[in-house]
């Protein structure tokens, strides 16, 4: 009993020093290991928000954008967090009354009040961007563009957001800042791995734009756009061809085929049984064919459908010029293109068509392609209707012309052979943002891209948390060893007694 006593009296860690020291050392690990973690763990997410509309020739969408707040200027992801489709037409066809181009946002921009924070409101930049239709009304009549754009503008300043304008893209910069989206959206860009072109087929233009593999871009400068992001150098072919959007195109096919002012036209690229009356006026009131108006036509003609895909195919390559050309190589119409290069995603209408016909699969064959389309032509305008009842008569009456024309412009126009074509991805969207040029008009804009690849902390949080932990244990282990001398004669005492 008394030995006891002595041993428990002479054990060193039992000495009030010894239990300070641990006291003090664990406390003192405890502490570390706790700030290390709270410092460092993820605050919970801000967003920030930005606000593109898209304003198109058939349409106006708008895109809201967010990204964590405290990431803005690199490394944070951008992403679409919410899309409204504006009623009714795009802003160009409210040349003759503007004041209703302005209102036609109303809804919409509403929409954006409800998801946009409040408290972010006044902070997110709110742009418009027009494309085609704008460019063509431009072009037709200055005055009513400039009307629908203070129109569209003083709509868009009565919300609460950074209003920061309204203008009309260029056609280089709609097909450049469609290829920053796709390939921003794949992470290929902070990666610096191979961009991926970009094809987008709209209402009024169509888009072309890739990264070609050797390149003189002094053969057309104007086809080119050098980009500095995140470190990394591309020089872009880009080009735009403006009245060969979808809609544009088909007004140029009807033109062709009525240029001696008939009264009824046999058309292959409608169904058989299809007829419809159309108005010579409206069919010519467009930049793309008003030249093209026959000089004696009567009113109206009958429009009749056909339905021979390869006929079709040869009245579309009627629309394409390929007789001159004053550089080394063209798609048409004596526009540069280089040798095509890498996988390619197409959008907007070439997905919208492509995945109607059900074609957007890349490893259907060209020619089972084609065959399909044939056969999808070929079929009578009433079994059509039976079987897409749901679908706008509209869209339904124009997907044989549609599918056609994607195919003749891909094949004819811009080069692609039957073992290039399975390169080209028919896709909506990438990761739950849309494809579209919106998103890299926004990044643009809020210098959102930086031209350097950004520092990035050398360690991540989980990293630094476990670092921080482990040398606290070694500490901590070391301590006890450093009480080590003590240590034989709290273990052998007993044994001598
Ligand atoms: N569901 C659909 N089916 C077929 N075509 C569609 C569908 N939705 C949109 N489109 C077409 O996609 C095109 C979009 O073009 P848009 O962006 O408005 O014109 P642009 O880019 O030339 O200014 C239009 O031709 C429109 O009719
Ligand atoms: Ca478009």
């Amino acid at each position: 009993m008394s030995a006891q006593r002595e041993m428990k009296e002479k054990n060193p860690w039992h000495t009030p020093l010894t239990i300070i020291i641990t006291v003090i050392g664990v406390i003192a690990i405890v502490a570390l290991v706790t700030v290390a973690v709270l410092q460092n763990r993820p605050v919970p997410q801000k967003y920030k928000y930005g606000i593109v509309l898209d304003a198109g020739s058939s349409h106006t969408a708008l895109y809201i954008y967010e990204w964590p707040a405290e990431k803005d200027n690199n490394t944070g992801r951008v992403e679409q967090k919410h899309s409204c489709k504006v009623k009714g037409k795009g802003i160009s066809s409210y040349a003759a009354e503007p004041e209703k181009a302005g209102m036609s946002l109303t809804e919409c921009m509403r929409e954006a009040e409800m998801q946009v924070p409040s408290r972010r409101h006044q902070e997110t930049p709110l742009y418009l961007g027009a494309t085609a239709g704008m460019r063509l009304l431009n072009i037709e009549n200055r005055e009513a563009s400039d009307k629908v754009f203070e129109a569209v503008e003083k709509a868009l300043q009565g919300f609460p957001f950074s209003y920061q304008g309204a203008r009309i893209l260029s056609g280089q910069e709609e097909g450049a800042f469609g290829w920053v989206t796709v390939n921003y959206l794949d992470d290929r860009l902070k990666q610096g791995l191979e961009t991926t072109g970009a094809l987008d087929l709209g209402g009024a233009s169509t888009q072309i734009s890739f990264v070609p593999h050797e390149y003189d871009i002094s053969e057309s400068p104007s086809n080119s756009v050098a980009f500095r992001l995140y470190g990394n150098d591309y020089n872009l072919y880009t080009h735009s061809f403006l009245c060969y959007g979808k809609d544009q195109v088909l007004r140029m096919a009807l033109a062709h085929q009525t240029r001696s002012g008939p009264v009824t036209m046999s058309d292959p690229c409608f169904h058989p049984g299809y007829s419809v009356t159309r108005n010579y006026n409206a069919l010519y009131d467009s930049p793309c064919v008003s030249e093209r108006k026959p000089k004696e036509a009567p009113l109206n003609f009958t429009h009749t459908g056909v339905g021979n895909f390869f006929r079709c195919q040869e009245v579309v390559k009627t629309l394409f010029n390929f007789t001159s050309c004053k550089y080394s190589r063209c798609s048409f119409n004596g526009i540069f293109q280089p040798p095509l290069q890498g996988s390619f995603g197409a959008f907007s209408a070439y997905y919208f068509v492509m995945n109607f016909l059900n074609l957007t699969d890349s490893s259907i064959p060209l020619e089972t392609v084609k065959a399909n389309l044939a056969n999808y032509c070929g079929t009578p305008w009433n079994q059509i209707k039976q079987q897409h009842p749901e679908v706008k008569e509209k869209y339904l009456a124009e997907y044989c012309f549609s599918g056609t024309y994607i195919v003749t412009l891909l094949t004819e126009g811009y080069n692609f052979t039957k073992e290039t074509f399975s390169k080209i991805k028919f896709i909506k969207e990438i990761k739950g943002s849309d494809a579209g040029w919106t998103l890299g008009y926004m990044l643009n804009l809020t210098n959102m891209i930086p031209a350097e690849a950004p520092d990035s902390p050398p360690l991540p949080h989980a990293g630094y948390v476990s670092i921080v932990t482990v040398i606290a244990l070694l500490l901590f282990i070391l301590f006890i060893l450093s009480l080590r001398p003590i240590w034989p004669k709290c273990s052998k005492k007993p044994q001598i007694v």
